[in-house]
């Protein structure tokens, strides 16, 4: 499921000042890469993330996942489609401090019908992220990379077909944020899930295969790895 996005242009009222904040983006995502978004502080990362994963709506301008415009949906249709099909992590992990960490993936779930087993599931997820022995445990006994990684395990219940991460290694240590970028490039593999994320990171966003440089709302630089042609 590819992201196409054309003419978005996003700008923000508040008490009468108006902040014009995206202009005239155009582009795709692909499903198939991991892409890091890059660019100075105000430059419209977080927000350009935010239209993307339908958080909130562009001022204008479209938003396709595989041809179908989503920005024309009606709120409930939206909401039920990023809960399916799209896993969000941020830099702040967001887990609920009085649940254990197996009740804080519950608790994503609550009122939801699945065609998987819920509780099958969380214990897959914990598994895969390393975190089985601490499914018990409350978010204030773990480390910053573990509470991470409950976060990471939350974003991919439903199978989403796209995690968008908002720094999601912006509060960790250097080793540790390596050691959760690596986990999203594993999971990228394995699920065919598309990544996008935005860092301050250089070094991250150059392990990514492509990188996107924002600057003043505008997309200034758009790279791609290049790839070693086999022969
Ligand atoms: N809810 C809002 N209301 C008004 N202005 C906003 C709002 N959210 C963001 N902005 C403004 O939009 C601009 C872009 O902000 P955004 O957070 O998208 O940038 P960013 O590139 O992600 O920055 P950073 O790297 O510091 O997180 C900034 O000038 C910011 O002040």
């Amino acid at each position: 499921m590819d992201i196409t996005f054309q003419d978005i242009s996003h700008t923000f009222e508040r008490s009468g000042v108006r902040t014009d904040v995206l202009h005239q983006l155009n582009g795709q995502f692909s499903q198939s890469e991991v892409t890091a978004l890059v660019g100075p502080s105000g430059s419209g990362k977080s927000t350009f993330l935010s239209l993307l994963g339908s958080l909130d709506r562009p001022t204008s301008g479209q938003i396709l996942y595989d041809g179908q415009d989503i920005t024309s949906w009606k709120n409930k249709r939206l909401s039920q489609f990023r809960s399916q099909e799209i896993g969000f992590i941020f830099q702040q992990f967001h887990l609920l401090p009085a649940l254990t960490v197996s009740e804080n993936l519950k608790v994503a779930l609550l009122k939801q019908k699945t065609s998987f087993n819920q509780d099958d599931r969380i214990l897959e997820l914990l598994e895969r992220v390393g975190l089985d022995d601490k499914r018990n445990a409350l978010p204030a006994q773990l480390s910053g990379g573990q509470q991470q990684r409950v976060a990471i395990a939350r974003a991919l219940l439903h199978h989403p077909q796209w995690i968008l991460a908002d720094e999601p290694t912006g509060n960790l240590d250097s080793v540790t944020g390596d050691a959760i970028f690596e986990l999203l490039l594993e999971l990228h593999r394995e699920a065919k899930c598309g990544v996008l994320f935005v860092t301050h990171d250089l070094e991250l966003a150059e392990r990514a295969d492509r990188i996107l440089f924002m600057q003043d709302g505008r997309i200034v630089e758009d790279r791609r790895k290049r790839t070693v042609q086999s022969v």
